[in-house]
């Protein structure tokens, strides 16, 4: 199903959780809302999913409006799914009982057969006749998944399904579901505050915060191109030094100057950049003297943490060969092309 949401305002009693909300997620695409706590993600997924009105805009799905002031379709008739973090199984019923909850109107026969199917889809063939208590939480996980895929909704809700599991459980917990939505081409929408979780899901992530969705895009765009200095500091490790514009695309700052994304900026203006670990690096010749203050192992590569004179630290991804080691002062340079903001 082909979901748009457009300009859309939502809160509880007047007060606006979020305000001018836009994006669409095509059919079969896996879309993830990451943000802060408390930020509103669940608020607009409630809002998809039919649970709370809008004060403003519209939410359409094929491109009939679901949503919008004074016309409002309620859940049931929304043909979206929802999944939450406590999977909420009957104990007394075993896997495949749970998974037959959701198909209520089908005859005995057809539910007990596409059942078995959407408990083989997600992995759980040899465990339908099992009770919840004798699943781990990543089968009863995958058990509430296959739930909500047996009526064939036009699209699915995730809203933190991962979280009451261990992390490496729930990396792996998101690739599986990930599998299971693209075999059966399910739209889908995830809410989440992981974005190792945002990133092993999704096709495109919506950055919430501040009142706002404040980016829609693929992980590469949010990690290159950050629309602002909060999804700059949002996604990925990075850190903004100030600067200033010294020519066409060129800004200089503590460690020299360096080349930046967009040359439209006024000479003189004053900026922030956006120096990711992998624009670090050390030169013989390198304007500017940091020390190694900390050294994290990361395979083939250490994450450093350098100090600059000014005392602003920067990280820094060396490979393992060129890695200094912690204690030692190096000269560094920057390798743009950076982001900026003014
Ligand atoms: N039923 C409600 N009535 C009034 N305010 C609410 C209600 N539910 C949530 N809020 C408020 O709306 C804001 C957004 O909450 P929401 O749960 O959507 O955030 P979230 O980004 O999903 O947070 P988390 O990641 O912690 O789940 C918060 O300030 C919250 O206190």
């Amino acid at each position: 199903m082909r979901l748009e949401v457009n300009r859309a305002a939502v809160g509880y009693g007047g007060r606006i959780v979020l305000d001018d909300v836009s994006f669409s997620l095509q059919p079969g695409q896996i879309g993830c809302l990451l943000g802060p706590s408390g930020s509103g993600k669940t608020t607009l997924l409630r809002a998809i999913a039919g649970f709370e009105p809008l004060a403003r805009g519209a939410i359409l799905a094929e491109g009939a409006a679901l949503s919008r002031p004074g016309a409002h379709l309620p859940p049931e008739q929304r043909r979206i799914g929802m999944v939450f973090q406590d999977h909420a199984l009957l104990p007394h019923l075993t896997a495949r009982e749970n998974v037959r909850l959701g198909l209520f109107r089908s005859p005995a026969p057809q539910a007990h057969d596409r059942a078995t199917q959407m408990l083989a889809l997600v992995g759980l063939a040899d465990e339908a006749d099992r009770y919840p208590h004798q699943l781990s939480g990543g089968q009863q996980q995958r058990i509430a998944l296959a739930r909500a895929l047996a009526p064939e909704p036009r699209m699915l809700l995730f809203d933190e399904p991962f979280a009451s599991l261990d992390p490496e459980l729930r990396d792996r917990l998101a690739r599986d579901v990930r599998a299971a939505l693209k075999r059966t081409g399910t739209t889908a929408l995830l809410v989440t505050h992981s974005q190792s979780e945002a990133f092993a899901m999704a096709d495109v992530i919506g950055l919430v915060g501040d009142g706002r969705l404040q980016q829609w895009g693929d992980v590469s765009t949010l990690y290159d191109s950050p629309a602002s200095r909060f999804v700059a500091g949002f996604v990925g490790e990075g850190t903004l030094l100030p600067g200033t514009v010294v020519g066409h695309g060129r800004v200089h700052c503590a460690v020299g100057e360096v080349g930046c994304k967009g040359g439209a900026w006024p000479l003189g203006t004053a900026v922030e950049a956006l120096v990711r670990p992998e624009n670090v690096r050390v030169v013989p010749d390198g304007p500017c003297i940091a020390q190694v203050i900390e050294r994290r192992f990361r395979g083939d590569a250490f994450l450093c943490v350098l100090r600059l004179d000014d005392g602003r630290e920067l990280k820094a991804l060396l490979h393992r060969s060129n890695a200094p080691a912690e204690g030692a002062s190096v000269p560094i340079a920057l390798e743009g092309p950076l982001s900026v903001f003014a």
